[in-house]
């Protein structure tokens, strides 16, 4: 599934977060969407996901308007939002049973053990969700995530504040998860996308700076890592 951003401006009071910008993903791609912290990352997601509404311009997911059709939309969309809000008195399974609930799934129970072993989190099932470390936390935002089958997932900084060791395991885990998903990801870790996007998308002050498809880098920007290219394109 693509996600396409036609003409997008969003302003709080008088200061502009996004500055008409428009793209159009690949489908089935990973797509890192990077900038400096105020880019206007975290906005553009939540617009995608009908956390915000839109002011002006338009967005898609397969060709389906999200103002237009705004259930089947965020039917296909799974969310990891950068604070990871969890109920931390709610026991894991108990939370994904809850979620499941949301979405009207059918066989709740069989999918929330599906979801548990995906994200590893049998150990962990039982416990309450304030017991967990940042690292399994962030596997029960994801598995909350994914508990509906979305095609597109939407991950705000999913490794932001994760030891060397948990960065790993949830990078793996997302490359895993993202077998016939569309994932559209934060981060400001550029190893992390040189390891896991297809394609990049470069936000700054609101404006799209550049997009373009990791196997094209070399021949745009001969020589340069991705941290070279963000500091390139993203300082003043
Ligand atoms: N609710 C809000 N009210 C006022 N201003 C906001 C609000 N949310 C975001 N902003 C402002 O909009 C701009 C874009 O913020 P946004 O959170 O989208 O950036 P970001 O790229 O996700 O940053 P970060 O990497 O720090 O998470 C920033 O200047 C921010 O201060």
């Amino acid at each position: 599934m693509s996600i396409e951003v036609r003409e997008l401006t969003k302003s709080y009071n008088q200061q502009k977060a996004l500055d008409a910008i428009s793209f159009t993903t690949g489908s089935n791609h990973i797509i890192g969407f990077l900038g400096p912290n105020g880019a206007g990352k975290s906005t553009t997601m939540k617009i995608l996901t009908g956390i915000i509404p839109i002011e002006q311009g338009s967005c898609s997911i397969n060709g389906l308007d999200i103002q237009e059709n705004p259930l089947s939309t965020k039917r296909s969309i799974g969310y990891l939002p950068e604070s990871n809000p969890l109920y931390s008195d709610m026991y894991v399974q108990e939370i994904l049973h809850f979620e499941a609930r949301l979405h009207n799934l059918p066989n709740s129970t069989q999918r929330v053990q599906e979801v548990i072993a995906m994200t590893g989190l049998q150990a962990e099932q039982h416990k309450r969700i304030a017991q967990l470390s940042k690292g399994f936390k962030q596997r029960v935002g994801l598995a909350l995530a994914i508990i509906h089958d979305p095609e597109v997932l939407i991950l705000d900084e999913p490794t932001t504040g994760l030891d060397p060791n948990q960065i790993i395991e949830i990078r793996t885990l997302i490359q895993q998860l993202s077998t016939n998903k569309t994932v559209f990801l934060s981060t400001h870790i550029m190893q992390e996308v040189e390891v896991l996007c297809q394609e990049i998308i470069i936000i700054h002050k609101g404006q799209i700076k550049d997009h373009f498809l990791s196997v094209d880098r070399e021949d745009k920007y001969p020589g340069l890592h991705m941290e070279d290219i963000f500091v390139k394109l993203t300082n003043p």
